[in-house]
């Protein structure tokens, strides 16, 4: 796992930044550390790559920038990831999303009406997630919606699945190796990508998956991706660059 510390901004948010260094087992300072560093800014919690600041921040911002503007604007009911995890007129199916990331999938969810159980383990995402998840919460606009159909959890999502109680859909998108030359995929994802590295279990999370999903298992694949666990879904859902893998778990 690439190497990570916390840090404050200045010095009023050192106590802050101590505290989610402790909440989610990182180091804290120090401030020249190498690799990546998780800052705590006045604005938010930002990862920044000391080495290649061109790469920029990645941070989770669900009130405004591209979030926002997939909620407003996105297709709403008609987007793929709604159809595919069934959200009908009348139909708000609950969804674990257990590969979180940033939320960006489950925020569009959530914002049509589903509740919403987000699973990260990635003690640095997590991080991120539960600092957006916290501002969005405040938020004039969204916060109460928010608070009511999401909760953040970290940890592993095949425990999460065992133990939360029991949802309609199970929602996984985990990292897949990209076929791209590296300068042509975003900068964010590369930053997000040297973080997180491949992960290894999705196989394993899936079958898991099945067993507790109340009526289906969705799964996001690049269009070149083979079927996870080498398993025909029962449908798909394409769009330009993605697919939605559609396993019923009561055909
Ligand atoms: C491709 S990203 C998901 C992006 C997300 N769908 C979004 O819209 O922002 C995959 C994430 O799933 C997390 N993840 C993968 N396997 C996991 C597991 N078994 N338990 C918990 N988190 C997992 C990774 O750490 C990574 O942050």
């Amino acid at each position: 796992m690439t190497a990570i510390s916390v840090i404050a901004e200045c010095a009023e948010l050192v106590d802050g930044a101590k505290q989610l260094a402790r909440r989610f087992n990182l180091p804290f300072g120090p401030s020249n550390a190498p690799g990546l560093q998780l800052i705590l800014t006045v604005r938010g919690l930002v990862l920044r790559d000391r080495e290649q600041p061109k790469l920029g921040d990645v941070w989770v911002d669900w009130t405004g920038g591209a979030v926002a503007h997939r909620r407003n604007f996105g297709g709403g009911r008609g987007q793929a990831v709604a159809k595919a995890v069934g959200l009908k007129k009348g139909q708000t199916p609950s969804v674990l999303d257990a590969t979180a990331g940033l939320g960006r999938d489950g925020m569009v969810l959530a914002s049509l009406g589903c509740q919403v159980s987000l699973v990260e383990r990635h003690p640095a995402v997590a991080a991120l997630l539960y600092d957006g998840y916290q501002r969005a919460c405040l938020d004039s606009d969204i916060g109460q919606w928010i608070t009511e159909r999401v909760q953040c959890h970290h940890g592993q999502s095949r425990e999460m699945i065992e133990s939360l109680p029991q949802h309609d859909v199970i929602y996984l998108d985990p990292m897949f190796p990209h076929r791209q030359k590296s300068a042509q995929i975003k900068k964010e994802m590369r930053l997000f990508q040297q973080l997180v590295g491949a992960d290894e279990d999705a196989d394993a999370v899936f079958t898991v998956a099945l067993q507790h999903a109340g009526k289906r298992v969705v799964v996001k694949r690049p269009d070149y991706a083979d079927f996870i666990a080498g398993q025909q879904p029962h449908h798909q859902i394409v769009t330009k660059k993605n697919r939605f893998d559609v396993y019923m778990t009561n055909p």
